[in-house]
């Protein structure tokens, strides 16, 4: 990888998302990098690898590290996205804390608040989705948000669906981040393969159709993909733990499949530029979510 060299007074560095499931976290990094780097979907969980957008202006370069929602886990996937998402806000030069701006703090924001005490790490409180605030409960909503961290921490307000409050987040952020080098190339704006990211626009799908049925048990997995001039072809499987998820997924007469795949290869489209040819089948593996070996192979590391 050939990096630039920075000017003198470049700032750069790693800055972590964190906050409950759901609260925006994708969209925001999708917001800040002005590129869709991070699926979302209305059901929680969306996030399950560690994924980095990266912004990279003439005088900054900010690495945003999207990770999935921290909760108290249920079963081993949930483990390793906890763990995953703490490490990520030990080792960051900043925390963006996101939350449901919209509604009052509640335990889940108690708990990630109390995680983070202690860290010497520069720290935002941001409150997210005001678009969708009554004016009449803002006063309250804050209140409840600034009695999370004592001494209080710098509070901001933005909606990232709408990108109010973007701009001036990020002038803050930047004024803080140490001065150093490009960390990745400037024209590039994920550190994902493209591999993946065609994998997690599968998934989007399946949870938009899908919303509550399925999503926590579907993996993507890309099978092949045959890059030509004009035409991409991929070749994709979608796991998941049940007979009965498989029928879902298909749907009356193959109806699902087909629409999941038809709006799947639009998003691939305007990633690789040119047609995409997409194939897509299901295969039920059950438990495979239990399984270390059937998470490692679907690139969920545990990061030590
Ligand atoms: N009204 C409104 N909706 C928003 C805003 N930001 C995100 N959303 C919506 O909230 C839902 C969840 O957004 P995501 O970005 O997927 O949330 P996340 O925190 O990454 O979710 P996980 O990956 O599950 O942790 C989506 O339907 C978004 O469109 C906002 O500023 N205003």
């Amino acid at each position: 990888m050939i990096l630039p060299e920075a000017p003198p007074d470049f700032r750069s560095g790693f800055v972590a998302i964190l906050g409950r499931p759901n609260v925006g976290k994708s969209t925001l990094v999708n917001r800040l990098v002005g590129e869709k780097v991070a699926i979302t979907a209305p059901t929680a969980q969306t996030t399950r690898n560690r994924l980095r957008g990266i912004l990279t202006l003439p005088t900054a370069q900010i690495v945003l590290v999207d990770t999935p929602g921290i909760h108290k886990p249920q079963h081993r996937l949930g483990e390793v996205l906890v763990h995953n998402a703490r490490r990520a806000a030990a080792s960051a030069d900043g925390i963006l804390f996101l939350v449901d701006g919209s509604v009052e703090a509640g335990s889940g924001d108690r708990f990630i608040a109390e995680s983070l005490k202690g860290l010497p790490t520069p720290l935002w409180l941001v409150l997210n989705k005001i678009d969708q605030r009554s004016a009449r409960r803002a006063d309250l909503i804050r209140e409840s948000y600034r009695t999370l961290f004592d001494p209080p921490v710098e509070l901001r307000e933005v909606s990232a669906l709408k990108g109010t409050g973007i701009e001036s987040l990020l002038a803050d952020v930047i004024n803080r981040l140490p001065r150093g080098p490009y960390y990745y190339p400037p024209e590039l704006f994920t550190d994902q393969p493209e591999r993946f990211i065609m994998g997690e626009l599968v998934r989007e799908q399946v949870l938009l159709a899908t919303r509550e049925e399925i999503p926590h048990s579907v993996a993507v997995v890309i099978e092949r993909v045959e890059e030509g001039e004009q035409l991409t072809r991929v070749l994709a499987t979608i796991l998941v733990e049940r007979d009965s998820q498989k029928g879902i997924l298909i749907g009356k007469e193959g109806q699902m499949l087909k629409s999941i795949g038809t709006k799947a290869r639009t998003q691939m489209q305007k990633l690789v530029g040119h047609k995409v040819f997409l194939q897509l089948f299901v295969k039920v593996k059950e438990r495979w979510r239990q399984s270390d070996a059937t998470l490692k192979d679907l690139g969920y590391r545990r990061e030590d």
